[in-house]
């Protein structure tokens, strides 16, 4: 039997955000080694989860339920930062426009967003980005600043930026929205290339469109409950994911690529 070794056990788990209570008892566990996706319509929790796993938001204590990540229920923030690499919307808006498309990178050796100006790289760190940059074929946009990157361009970025500290986990959270079709179609490329190294790769999307065939499981999110889990190639039917979405739908899939029609 495959060795199963969970960097996330989640255990009857209550959580908010502000007044709503988005979890009342979530359960679940991921599985370092297997790359998963977290799928659910608007509403279903998605973000809130990235939350607590990030410990943006906490559960409520409560006995019998638990959150341990990597085996522990605590885990220092720059601990948790260097292991789990995440890349949101949020992290997007917060980096400034000036800083060049390589200090953004350097940044996340540092853990901060932007870098000060008084701080000098070592030469090692600065051929450690410069290595990484063109092993994701982005010499391209290296030496330009943020704010004149498009919004492809942006988020490919910010993958580097999480995968200079070589994370164990990457989380990526709604990483196509709001791309047209060539950016999205570059960032998928990307997203398999990751599924295929070392680090575990969580995609959490509303896309089904989003999800590559290396996404070994997907787990379905509605209501704030998980409430389908399994292989990816299992799921991703018209039956299950017309459930999930409460819409007759029709799933085809084409050279390693899920698309959705209307039933
Ligand atoms: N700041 C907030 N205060 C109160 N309620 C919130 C807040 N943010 C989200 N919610 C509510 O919490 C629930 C879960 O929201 P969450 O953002 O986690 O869903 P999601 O699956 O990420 O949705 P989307 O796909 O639209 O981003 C929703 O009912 C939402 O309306």
């Amino acid at each position: 039997m495959k060795d199963e070794n969970p960097w996330l056990e989640i255990k009857d788990v209550e959580a908010w955000l502000g007044p709503t209570q988005v979890f009342r008892s979530l359960t679940l566990r991921l599985i370092q080694g297997e790359n998963t996706a977290i799928l659910g319509p608007n509403g279903s929790g998605k973000t809130a989860l990235v939350k607590l796993i990030s410990r943006n938001i906490y559960p409520i204590v409560k006995r019998g339920s638990s959150l341990k990540i990597f085996g522990n229920q605590t885990i220092k923030l720059n601990q948790l930062r260097s292991r789990i690499g995440v890349v949101s919307t949020d992290l997007e808006v917060r980096t400034p426009d000036l800083i060049s498309a390589m200090d953004v990178v350097l940044s996340g050796l540092y853990g901060s967003i932007g870098i000060n100006r008084n701080l000098i790289p070592k030469e090692e760190e600065i051929k450690q980005v410069q290595k990484l940059i063109s092993e994701l074929g982005f010499e391209d946009i290296y030496a330009r600043p943020f704010g004149q990157l498009s919004d492809g361009e942006r988020r490919r970025l910010l993958i580097a930026r999480a995968m200079i500290n070589k994370p164990e986990i990457l989380i990526l959270d709604e990483p196509t929205n709001g791309l047209d079709l060539k950016a999205r179609h570059q960032l998928l490329k990307c997203i398999r290339m990751l599924c295929n190294g070392e680090t575990t790769i969580i995609l959490i999307t509303h896309r089904v469109e989003d999800i590559v065939k290396e996404m070994q499981r997907t787990i379905f999110l509605k209501k704030g409950e998980i409430i389908r889990y399994g292989s990816t190639n299992d799921l991703l039917q018209s039956e299950p994911l017309g459930k999930l979405y409460d819409t007759p739908l029709e799933v085809i899939f084409v050279n390693g690529h899920y698309q959705v029609i209307p039933g």
